[in-house]
C-alpha cells in the first residue's frame, strides 16, 4: 500500500534512472497526447464502476486514474506542489 505522494516519487524516480520494462518509462514515451487519453479512459471506467460495480473495483479504477493523472503530469513536467497550490 502507497500514498499518492509516495507512488508519485516511485514514478519521478522511474522517469529519472528509465529502467527496462518499466510500463512507467514506456507511457512517458508514449508522449502527452497518449497520456492524456488514458486518463479519459481511466476516468470512463471509474464512471461506469461507480454506477455498476463494487466498491472494491471502484476503488481500484480510481487508483488506476490517479496513476494515470501522475505519468500525465510527470509527462508534463508538473510536480505534485504545482497542483497542490490549488487544492
Ligand atoms: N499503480 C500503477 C498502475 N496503475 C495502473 N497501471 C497500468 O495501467 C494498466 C491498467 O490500465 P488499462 O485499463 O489501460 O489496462 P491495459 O489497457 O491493459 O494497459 P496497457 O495495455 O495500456 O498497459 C495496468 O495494466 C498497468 O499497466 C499501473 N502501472 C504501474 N503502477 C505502479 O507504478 C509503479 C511503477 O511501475 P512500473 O513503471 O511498471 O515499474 C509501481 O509501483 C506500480 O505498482
Amino acid at each position: 500500500m502507497k500514498t499518492f505522494d509516495e507512488l508519485f516519487a516511485e514514478l519521478r524516480d522511474r522517469a529519472e534512472q528509465r529502467p527496462e520494462g518499466s510500463g512507467t518509462v514506456a507511457a512517458l514515451e508514449s508522449g502527452v497526447h497518449a497520456q492524456g487519453k488514458k486518463v479519459l479512459e481511466e476516468a470512463g471506467e471509474v464512471w461506469i464502476a461507480a454506477e455498476h460495480e463494487s466498491d472494491d473495483r471502484l476503488a481500484e479504477e480510481i487508483s488506476q486514474l490517479l496513476y494515470r493523472v501522475q505519468v500525465l503530469m510527470l509527462g508534463r513536467g508538473l510536480d505534485t506542489t504545482d497542483v497542490y497550490r490549488y487544492l
